[in-house]
C-alpha cells in the first residue's frame, strides 16, 4: 500500500444513502487514492453508481456494522465515514453505538455528515 494511501470505511444508512452519494460523486477520484470498505447495500451503491472500486461486507443490520468495528479493533482501519441517519430508529441500533463507540475509543478518523467527510479527505491529504 503506498505511504499515501488510507483505508477508509463509507457507510450511509437508507435515509442517508443518496446524501453520501451526492457527496462521494464529485470526489471519485480523491476517494480511488484509498483502499475503501463499504456495508453491502452501501458499498453496492458506490460501486454501480460511480464505479468505486470498493471491498463490500455485510449489509450493516446484517452484521457489517460489526465487520468494521474488528478492523477498528485490529486497527486496519484508518477512517470511517458514516452518514448516521439522525431522524429514524434503526432495529440494528446497537450495532452503529458498538461501530462508533469503537471508533472514538481507537481516536479513527470518524466523519458523520458531509462537513466533516471533507475534514477526514483533507487531513488525509496532508503530509505528515
Ligand atoms: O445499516 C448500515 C449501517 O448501520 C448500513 O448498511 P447497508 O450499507 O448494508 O445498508
Amino acid at each position: 500500500m503506498p505511504a499515501h494511501q488510507k483505508s477508509l470505511a463509507l457507510v450511509a444508512h437508507d435515509g442517508m444513502k443518496d446524501a453520501l452519494i451526492e457527496w462521494a460523486r464529485p470526489r471519485v477520484a480523491e476517494l480511488s487514492k484509498h483502499r475503501l470498505f463499504a456495508t453491502g447495500t452501501t458499498g453496492g451503491r458506490l460501486h454501480t453508481e460511480l464505479g468505486l472500486d470498493i471491498t463490500l461486507l455485510k449489509s450493516g443490520p446484517l452484521g457489517g456494522d460489526a465487520q468494521l468495528g474488528a478492523m477498528i479493533a485490529e486497527e486496519r482501519l484508518d477512517g470511517l465515514v458514516f452518514f448516521v441517519d439522525p431522524l429514524s430508529a434503526l432495529p440494528h441500533d446497537v450495532d452503529v453505538k458498538s461501530l462508533l463507540r469503537l471508533a472514538i475509543l481507537y481516536d479513527t478518523n470518524l466523519a458523520v455528515n458531509k462537513t466533516t467527510a471533507d475534514a477526514v479527505l483533507a487531513h488525509f491529504d496532508t503530509p505528515k
